[in-house]
């Protein structure tokens, strides 16, 4: 796979990204009744025109309090995928309010699945994305960079998560967050990650760049200390893949990684 720059926002050292060329990702769940083959997802950006008797979704209203209930009531039309199983796997997200991990829609209404029980077509070894961040974020040679992969996050309409920074893992040694959209179509739900202070705002809109004739994956870096926001999606459903980065490094290295690339290097 290979990767392409993504011009200004790359100028900002604590979040930049890119698109990986792919075809469509496979999602495998695990066998919810022994009797029936395991359920597969197919994803693909390709842009299906409504016809008769397709179901459409409707934009909802953001400020409109939802449930989990009547959140997937209406499913879009994936090529070639129902959401269904992988939405009846998921659990609501949780977000750290006060010490505390709790649900609370107001902050972030999402779906998510933890990286045990699914199995994902998409490969990140195989792609140039780390050694990507590595160049980019790293200001020192020496520091190899390590992906865990934490969650499979799910955002249908009306979906979002509020203006946030992560939490720091790893001993000290994380140093940012790999997002990488999987192929799906939708409408809204950009991300926008501002630098520590809150002063520089990047958005990566990746809903515009998805289904055209050379859709790939999409992926952003976020630099631990920045805040970020996932804003509402309106129509669709936005999947993400979520990694946390690990540096090889022992060191503190969080504030090397959000200084802007001219004053790094
Ligand atoms: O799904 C995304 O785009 C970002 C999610 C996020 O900010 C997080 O999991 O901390
Ligand atoms: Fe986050």
């Amino acid at each position: 796979m290979a990767s392409t720059d993504d011009g200004p926002a790359r100028e900002q050292g604590f979040s930049f990204g890119g698109c990986v060329k792919s075809g469509a990702v496979t999602l495998s769940l695990p066998e919810t009744l022994s009797d029936k083959p395991k359920p597969e997802l197919r994803l693909e950006a390709i842009h299906i025109a409504a016809s008769a008797g397709s179901q459409v979704e409707e934009p909802r209203d953001p400020s409109e309090p939802g449930s989990a209930g009547d959140k997937f009531g209406v499913q879009l039309q994936l090529p070639g995928a129902k959401l269904k199983p992988l939405t009846d796997l998921c659990s609501q997200a949780t977000c750290g309010l006060e010490g505390q991990n709790v649900v609370s829609e107001a902050h972030r209404r999402a779906l998510k699945l933890s990286p045990e029980s699914f199995d994902c077509s998409f490969r990140l070894e195989d792609t140039t994305i780390l050694a990507e961040i590595e160049r980019w974020a790293k200001p020192s040679p020496g520091i190899g960079v390590t992906a865990h992969l934490s969650s499979l996050n799910v955002y249908g309409p009306g979906d979002h998560f509020t203006r946030h920074k992560d939490s720091p893992q790893f001993g000290g040694r994380s140093f940012g967050t790999l997002v990488i959209g999987l192929p799906s179509r939708y409408t809204g739900g950009r991300l926008r990650v501002w630098n520590e202070r809150g002063q520089i705002g990047v958005e990566h809109d990746w809903a515009k760049q998805l289904g055209g004739e050379d859709a790939g994956l999409q992926w952003a870096f976020i630099a631990l200390g920045c805040w970020h926001e996932v804003q509402h999606v309106i129509q669709g459903h936005r999947l993400t893949l979520v990694y946390s980065l690990e540096s090889s490094n022992s060191r503190d290295i969080s504030n090397q990684f959000s200084v802007r690339p001219h004053e790094a290097r």
